[in-house]
């Protein structure tokens, strides 16, 4: 069982797309695994935004701006931001597009979302107006064909079930000479950036979100950052879906990295 979990598991989570999901038992493990990400997420929902304010002493807001940046978004301009969160690039997309604008936020936690709107509701800008909530799932998108001009993705590939179809949905639902920037944490192939890495959540990390009763829901940082991609492997995933152009940036001393795609 446990061999054929292993078999399963990485080839199927990783999205690498080499083991169809044709069987019953495939597809029920992906509906699992997508549930128990769920719940992961709208557990940590409500201390969410203030970890990852005093885990990162700030720094999350700098890489967010420049995903942002990096996706092209401009006055006027139809984006989504997938797996919003709580919103944190939302927020920002918005200011780019401003009220001409429209952004669209999806997530499938109900409870991220929660926190969402409320920060919305509770923020004066005319701009922010312009942000819809929407709860639904990145690898079923609920847009038609060619509808946006950018769209970004931050943190939000690493935890999908299924990455090369999530990048699919991404290519199909962007218009054409656009961009997609997906902002993540690096998995480097730098030993010491990888020790280094799994050093601060080990020690800094999980005993922070210990303290919140959160341990497991941070732990799952770690073996979700071995079981990532590394910048090349990003790019060659972009292709693989059908982008015309794909490139990895790594930031922060190689600990996060930006993967921007042009369909
Ligand atoms: C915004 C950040 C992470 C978001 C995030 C992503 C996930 O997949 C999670 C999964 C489970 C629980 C929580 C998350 C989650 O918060 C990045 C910053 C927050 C991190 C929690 C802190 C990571 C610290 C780095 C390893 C080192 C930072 C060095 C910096 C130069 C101070
Ligand atoms: C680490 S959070 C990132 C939130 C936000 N983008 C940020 O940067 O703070 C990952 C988010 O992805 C969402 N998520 C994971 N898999 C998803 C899926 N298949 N469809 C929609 N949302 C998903 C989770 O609910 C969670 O809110």
């Amino acid at each position: 069982m446990a061999a054929l979990l292993g078999i399963v598991f990485p080839a199927t989570f990783t999205g690498t797309g080499k083991l169809p999901l044709n069987s019953r038992f495939q597809r029920r493990l992906v509906v699992k695994c997508s549930n128990e990400r769920r719940i992961l997420f709208n557990r940590i929902a409500p201390v969410y935004d203030n970890l990852n304010d005093l885990l990162s002493l700030g720094q999350h807001r700098i890489w967010k701006n420049m995903a942002v940046s990096w996706s092209g978004a401009k006055t006027g301009d139809y984006v989504l931001d997938l797996c919003c969160g709580s919103g944190d690039l939302a927020f920002l997309l918005s200011e780019k597009v401003g009220s001409t604008g429209k952004v669209m936020g999806l997530d499938f936690s109900c409870e991220q979302l929660a926190v969402a709107s409320t920060r919305q509701n509770l923020r004066g800008r005319s701009c922010y107006k312009c942000i819809e909530w929407i709860e639904g799932d990145a690898l079923d998108l609920p847009f038609d064909d060619c509808k946006f001009d950018a769209i970004t993705m931050s943190y939000g590939l690493r935890n999908v079930v299924d990455r090369i179809r999530a990048m699919k949905e991404m290519y199909r639902v962007l218009k054409p000479g656009s961009r997609v920037s997906i902002l993540d944490f690096n998995k480097s192939n730098e030993s010491v950036t990888a020790f280094m890495q799994d050093w601060m959540i080990d020690n800094v990390v999980v005993p922070v979100a210990t303290v919140y009763g959160l341990a497991k829901e941070y732990e799952y940082l770690k073996s979700s950052i071995n079981g990532y991609l590394t910048g090349e492997e990003l790019e060659t995933l972009a292709l693989e879906a059908g982008f015309s152009s794909a490139s990895h940036y790594e930031i922060s001393g190689g600990f996060m990295g930006n993967l921007v795609a042009v369909r």
